[in-house]
C-alpha cells in the first residue's frame, strides 16, 4: 500500500512540475531552451529525493521504474504523432517545438532514468551518482555555458568549439553539488554506508568523469553516454567501499 501511496505523489509531482514548466514555455514565460534544460535538470532530481518514500521492498524499485517508462512512451507516443492536443509538450521539451526531437533527448533521458531506477535503485551510491550527472550536471552546462557567453568567457574547448570551459565547469560543479547532498540523505537514511572522505572522493571523481564525456562531440546521444561512463566509474571508486 506504502508503494501505490508512493507513486500517487511521484506521479502528481511529476505533472505539477512538468506541467508547470510546459504551461510556462507554451504561454512564453520561458524560452523553451529554459524549460528544456530545467525539466533535464529538475526531473530526475526530484524523483531522487522520493525514492525514501517507497517501502522497503523488492518490487519498489520496478513500481517507480515503470511509472518514468510509462511517462517516456507518452514522451515517444506524443513524438510519433498521437496525442496531437497535446504539442505544448513538444515547446517545452524539445530545442525545436518539432514533435519527433521528443524522439532523442528527452525519450532517452526518460527511458535512461527507467533503467537505471530497475537496476541500482537506492541501494548502492551508483544509480545516484549517475543521475545526478544527467540531471545536475549535464543540465546545468547549459547554463554555464550561457553565463560564460554573458560575462565574456566564451572560450570554446579545444576538442570540441561546440561546448566552452564554462560550460563543463558548470557541469563538474553541478553534478558534484546535487550528487553529495543525495548520497549523504541516502546514507543518513541508511540504504547504504560510505565513508565521509569516500563520497567526497567518488562524487568528485564521478563528476570529472561525466564532465570529460559530455565535453566529447557525441551529439544527442549524452543522455546515455554520461551516466553511462559515470555508472561505470561510480562502480570501481564507490560500489566496492559501499556497504548496505
Ligand atoms: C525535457 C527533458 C529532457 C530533455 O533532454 P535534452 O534535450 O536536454 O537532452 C525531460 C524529459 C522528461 C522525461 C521524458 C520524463 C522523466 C520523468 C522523470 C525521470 C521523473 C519525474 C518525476 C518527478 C517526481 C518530477
Ligand atoms: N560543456 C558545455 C555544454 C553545453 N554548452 C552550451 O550549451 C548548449 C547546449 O548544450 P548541449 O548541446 O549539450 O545541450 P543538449 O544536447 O543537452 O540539448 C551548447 O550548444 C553550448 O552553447 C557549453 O557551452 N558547454
Amino acid at each position: 500500500m506504502r508503494n501505490l501511496y508512493a507513486l500517487v505523489v511521484t506521479g502528481a509531482v511529476m505533472v505539477a512540475l512538468l506541467g508547470t514548466i510546459g504551461v510556462l514555455a507554451f504561454n512564453r514565460v520561458m524560452q523553451s531552451d529554459v524549460s528544456r534544460k530545467l525539466m533535464h535538470t529538475t526531473a530526475g532530481l526530484v524523483f531522487m529525493l522520493l525514492w525514501p518514500f517507497y517501502e522497503d521492498s523488492p518490487y519498489s524499485r520496478f513500481c517507480a521504474a515503470s511509472l518514468i517508462a510509462g511517462i517516456s512512451l507518452y514522451f515517444a507516443a506524443v513524438g510519433l504523432g498521437f496525442f496531437k492536443d497535446h504539442l505544448k509538450l513538444t515547446i517545452a521539451a524539445t530545442r525545436t517545438g518539432r514533435p519527433k526531437d521528443l524522439l532523442k533527448g528527452p525519450v532517452l533521458y526518460g527511458l535512461v532514468h527507467t533503467a537505471v531506477t530497475a537496476i541500482y535503485w537506492r541501494d548502492s551510491p551508483v544509480g545516484i551518482m549517475s543521475l545526478c550527472a544527467l540531471c545536475g550536471g549535464d543540465g546545468l552546462a547549459v547554463f554555464g555555458g550561457l553565463l560564460g557567453r554573458i560575462l565574456g568567457l566564451p572560450w570554446t574547448l579545444p576538442w570540441n568549439s561546440k561546448k566552452s570551459w564554462a560550460g563543463s565547469i558548470a557541469f563538474l560543479l553541478g553534478s558534484f553539488y546535487t550528487s553529495v547532498p543525495l548520497m549523504t540523505l541516502f546514507v543518513d537514511r541508511g540504504f547504504f554506508h560510505l565513508e565521509a572522505h569516500q563520497l567526497l572522493r567518488g562524487c568528485a571523481i564521478c563528476s570529472a568523469v561525466g564532465m570529460l564525456v559530455e565535453s566529447l562531440p557525441i551529439l544527442e546521444y549524452d543522455n546515455l553516454t554520461v551516466p553511462a561512463a559515470v555508472a561505470f566509474t561510480s562502480q570501481l571508486v564507490m560500489s566496492s567501499a559501499a556497504s548496505s
